[in-house]
């Protein structure tokens, strides 16, 4: 699904956090959102969710407007938030049921495959990886159906070769997971190899300074070498705040 964000704006006790962000994000693409801390990264992605509510502008999916709740975004927040008392397979059946849905064992099974989550579907998360754990998180988030996956920092807390891991394991069934993704993240590398366009946030207050076309990029590690000038430009642009 396409997503228009139309001059987005938004405040926090009168100071101003976001100032009109426009980003039209077409289907099945992988975008980054990259910025400075407390820039208002994680704000964008609740309005989207419909947990931040006080915004100006207009989001549009599929050239209607929505506000507030709506069936089209699902968030996988920072931290994994997965059931330590309940197994991997449990913790997914309970995701769906709090969202109303009905997932039969059949298709369960083949996304825990396609997820190399089979072998643990009985194990409990708290005894796998931190970047098992991940994965668990985004197949639940990614089950819930909606046809846009918003994702904040979701590796933020992995070291950084379970993060590499998990980076390729994300390049390799993102077209298989057919979803729109917004992708929020620190890591300019991460950015460079998952997406097919990057937007760049900053100012005082927020807002899209750059964006970058990469669709055509063959994303490797090789790839991801040899850009030594693009990481360096994106790097100085985090640092222009005003
Ligand atoms: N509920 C709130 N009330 C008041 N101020 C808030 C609230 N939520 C966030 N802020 C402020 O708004 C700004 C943007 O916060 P936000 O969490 O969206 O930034 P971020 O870019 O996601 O940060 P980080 O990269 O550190 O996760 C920060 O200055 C933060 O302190």
């Amino acid at each position: 699904m396409s997503l228009f964000i139309n001059n987005v704006s938004c405040s926090y006790q009168d100071k101003p956090v976001l100032s009109q962000i426009n980003m039209q994000i077409e289907p099945g693409e992988f975008v980054s959102l990259i910025g400075p801390s407390g820039c208002g990264k994680s704000t964008l992605l609740n309005i989207l969710a419909g947990t931040v509510t006080n915004y100006e502008g207009t989001i549009q999916v599929n050239g209607q407007t929505v506000t507030g709740y709506n069936p089209y975004f699902a968030y996988m927040p920072q931290e994994d938030l997965l059931f330590n008392w309940k197994t991997v397979e449990e913790n997914i059946q309970l995701y769906q049921r709090i969202h109303k849905l009905q997932v039969s064992q059949e298709k369960l099974a083949h996304h825990l495959q396609v997820f190399g989550l089979s072998k643990v579907a009985k194990q409990f998360p708290d005894e796998l990886s931190g970047g098992m754990k991940q994965r668990v998180a985004l197949l639940r988030t990614m089950m819930v159906e909606r046809d846009i996956l918003l994702l904040d920092e979701p590796f933020g807390a992995l070291d950084v070769m379970t993060r590499q891991g998990l980076k390729d394991w994300l390049a390799s069934v993102r077209t298989q997971l057919g979803k729109t993704i917004l992708l929020v993240t620190h890591d300019i590398d991460e950015a460079l190899y998952l997406s097919d366009r990057i937007f760049i946030m900053g100012g005082s207050p927020t807002t899209i300074t750059e964006q970058l076309d990469l669709s055509n990029r063959q994303p490797s590690r090789q790839w991801l070498t040899e850009q030594g000038d693009l990481r360096y430009t994106i790097y100085q642009k985090l640092q222009q705040r005003n």
